[in-house]
C-alpha cells in the first residue's frame, strides 16, 4: 500500500446528478482543496443521464457547496476542474467517450494514469458499470484504479455474493472500496485510540470487567422521501447489518499486532466470526423489532410509518431494531453487547456505553443503596467525546458518595476543520488507506448474521405500529436488557455538554 498526502487522480462519479453527490461527495472535495490536501492535478468527471453540459454541472457544483458549507472561498479555481458526460451506464458506446475524456485529463492535470470510479448509484447499476469499465479499457490505466461504492451491498449474502463476484471480475479486492460512513466518523475511529492507547482501558477490556455494552443509533427523523427503498430494507439491513455490526466489531476486536489494514480487518472479521450464531426460534428471544406510530416530533403531529409516501399501509417493515450480541470468545463470553437503531424515536444520537462491573463490596452505602456502576461513554454524534462516570466523595460526608463525570469534548466541531465521515473517506480511498472500508469478508459474515433475523421475521408478521414516533422504541426491547438485570442507559443524560 503507497500512500501520498497530497493526491493526483481522475475521480469519476457516476451518478453525479443524485443527492449523495450534491450532499456530501461535492463539499467533501471542496474542503480536501480548501485544505490543501487535492493538489491542482485532479480532475472529477459527472456522469449522469440528464443532458446537462459542463457549464450547467458546474454550476451545480457550486450552488451544492454554497448550500451545504455557506463558504464560496477558491471556489471557481476549485470548480474548473469538474467535468459532465451525460451518460446512461448501460449503454457500452459512451464508456469509449468516457475513455476519451479521462485520457485527455489525464494529460492536462498529469494525473499519472490513477482513476477513482465512485458509484453514487443505486446498487443494481454497480455490476454493469464495473463490467463495462473493464469491458471498454477504462481500467487498463498506468496508474492506480479504485472502486468506490455506496451500500446497500446487496440485499442478503446470497445477492451480496453475486454483487461481489461480479465486482472482481473487474477489481481485485484491495482495489475495492465498500464505503461505511460510520467507520469515517471522528468518534468511531477513536474507539480504537481510545482501546489500545491507554493503560487504564485494555487491561479492564473483558469480562472480568466489563458487564455489558451498549450501543444506539437513534434518529428523529422519519423514512422522509426513501420509501421505496425502505419498505425493502428495514432498519436492519439499512443500519444493523453495517454500521451496527461494525462498531460492534472495532469494540470487541483483539488488539492488532501493527496498525496496518490487514491486520485491523482480520481483528474485525475474527470478532464478527465470533458472533453467537440464532437458530430461527431463538430470534426473539435475542432481537426485537419496531415500527413507528404517529406521535409528536418537537411540537410536531408526525404519520405513522405506514401512512409515510410509497409505503404499503400494511407493511410488515422494521423502523426500530433491538438486539442482544453474544460474542463466543475468551475476552467476551457471558458480557452482551446490545443494540438498538431506530427511526422518528426521541432524539438523534449514537453513543457506546461500556458498562463495568460492580466492585465486589460497597463499604460505602451498605446493601442500601448500590453504588452507580463505572460507566465510559463514547460519544459519537451529534456530541463528539468521551465521558467516564465515575464516583467521589459526597461534599460533607465521609461514607456517602455521589456520581461524578470526567469529559472530555471535541469543541473543534466546525464546518471546515472537522472533517465529515466522507471527506476523510474520499482522502484515504485517494491515499490508497482501506483501513475504514469493509472487507469482503465483514460484509459476508455481517449479512450471514442479520439473515437469520430477517429469515424470521419476514416468515412471521409483526403487531406494527409498536411504539410511538417521539419515543426510545418499543418496551420489548427493554425487556431484552432487564431480563438480563440492565437497562439502557438515557442517552439524553449522557451527552458530553451537559456534563
Ligand atoms: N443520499 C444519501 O445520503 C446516501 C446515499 N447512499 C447510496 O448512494 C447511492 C446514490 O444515492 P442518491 O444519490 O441518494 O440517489 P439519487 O437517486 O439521488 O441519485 C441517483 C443518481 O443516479 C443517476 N442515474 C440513475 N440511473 C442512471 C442510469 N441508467 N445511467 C446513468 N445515471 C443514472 C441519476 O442521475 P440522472 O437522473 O441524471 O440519470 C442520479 O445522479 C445509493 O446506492 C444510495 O443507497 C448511501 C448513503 C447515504
Ligand atoms: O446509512 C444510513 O445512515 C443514516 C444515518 O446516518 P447518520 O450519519 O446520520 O447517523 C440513516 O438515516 C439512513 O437511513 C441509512 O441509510
Amino acid at each position: 500500500m503507497s500512500q501520498q498526502e497530497t493526491q493526483v487522480s481522475l475521480i469519476m462519479i457516476f451518478g453525479a446528478t443524485g443527492d449523495l453527490a450534491k450532499r456530501k461527495l461535492f463539499p467533501s472535495l471542496y474542503h480536501l482543496y480548501r485544505k490543501g490536501k487535492l493538489t491542482d492535478q485532479f480532475a472529477v468527471v459527472g456522469v449522469a443521464r440528464r443532458p446537462w453540459t459542463n457549464e450547467e454541472f458546474v454550476q451545480h457544483v457550486k450552488n451544492s457547496i454554497e448550500n451545504a458549507v455557506g463558504c464560496h472561498e477558491d471556489i471557481d479555481d476549485f470548480a474548473s476542474h469538474f467535468y459532465y458526460q451525460p451518460h446512461d451506464v448501460s449503454d457500452t458506446a459512451s464508456y469509449q467517450q468516457l475513455k476519451e475524456l479521462a485520457s485527455e485529463l489525464d494529460t492536462k492535470y498529469r494525473l499519472e494514469g490513477n482513476r477513482i470510479f465512485y458509484l453514487a448509484m443505486a446498487p443494481e447499476f454497480f455490476g454493469t458499470i464495473a463490467h463495462h469499465l473493464k469491458g471498454e479499457g477504462l481500467t487498463d490505466t498506468a496508474g492506480f484504479k479504485r472502486l468506490v461504492i455506496e451500500k446497500p451491498f446487496g440485499h442478503d449474502l446470497p445477492s451480496a455474493q453475486e454483487l461481489n463476484e461480479s465486482l472482481r471480475k473487474a477489481f481485485k479486492e484491495d482495489e475495492i472500496y465498500r464505503i461505511d460512513h460510520y467507520l469515517g466518523k471522528q468518534m468511531v475511529q477513536n474507539i480504537e485510540v481510545i482501546r489500545f492507547a491507554n493503560a487504564l482501558f485494555e487491561p479492564l477490556w473483558n469480562n472480568r470487567f466489563i458487564s455489558n455494552i451498549q450501543v444506539t443509533s437513534s434518529e428523529v427523523l422519519g423514512v422522509e422521501e426513501r420509501g421505496r427503498y425502505y419498505e425493502k430494507s428495514g432498519a436492519l439491513r439499512d443500519m444493523v447489518q453495517n454500521h451496527m455490526l461494525q462498531m460492534v466489531a472495532l469494540l470487541a476486536m483483539e488488539p492488532p499486532i501493527k496498525l496496518t489494514t490487514d491486520e485491523i480487518r482480520s481483528e474485525k472479521v475474527k470478532a464478527l466470526r465470533a458472533m453467537r450464531q440464532m437458530e430461527a426460534n431463538e430470534v426473539p428471544t435475542y432481537f426485537v423489532r419496531g415500527q413507528y406510530g404517529s406521535g409528536v416530533n418537537g411540537e410536531t403531529k408526525v404519520v405513522g410509518y405506514r401512512e409515510e409516501p410509497n409505503v404499503d399501509e400494511q407493511s410488515n417493515t422494521e423502523t426500530y431494531v433491538g438486539g442482544k450480541i453474544l460474542i463466543d470468545n475468551f475476552r467476551w463470553a457471558g458480557v452482551p453487547f446490545y443494540i438498538r437503531t431506530g427511526k422518528r424515536m426521541a432524539a438523534k444520537s449514537t453513543k457506546i456505553v461500556v458498562q463495568f462491573k460492580d466492585i465486589p463490596m460497597n463499604l460505602y452505602y451498605g446493601a442500601t443503596k448500590p453504588l452507580s456502576p463505572n460507566l465510559l461513554v463514547i460519544h459519537i454524534q451529534p456530541d463528539e467525546g468521551i465521558t467516564l462516570h465515575l464516583n467521589a466523595q459526597r461534599d460533607g460526608s465521609s461514607t456517602e458518595t455521589k456520581p461524578v463525570k470526567l469529559s472530555f469534548a471535541n469543541n473543534s466541531v466546525d464546518s471546515m476543520n472537522t472533517p465529515e465521515a466522507y471527506e476523510k473517506l474520499l482522502y484515504d480511498c485517494m491515499r490508497g488507506d482501506a483501513t475504514n472500508f469493509t472487507h469482503w469478508d465483514e460484509v459476508a459474515l455481517s449479512w450471514a448474521f442479520v439473515d437469520k433475523i430477517s429469515e424470521y421475521w419476514s416468515s412471521t408478521p409483526a403487531s406494527f405500529p409498536n411504539y410511538e414516533a417521539g419515543s426510545m422504541g418499543p418496551k420489548q426491547a427493554d425487556e431484552l436488557l432487564s431480563n438480563d438485570g440492565f437497562h439502557w442507559w438515557p442517552i439524553d443524560h449522557l451527552d458530553v455538554d451537559k456534563c
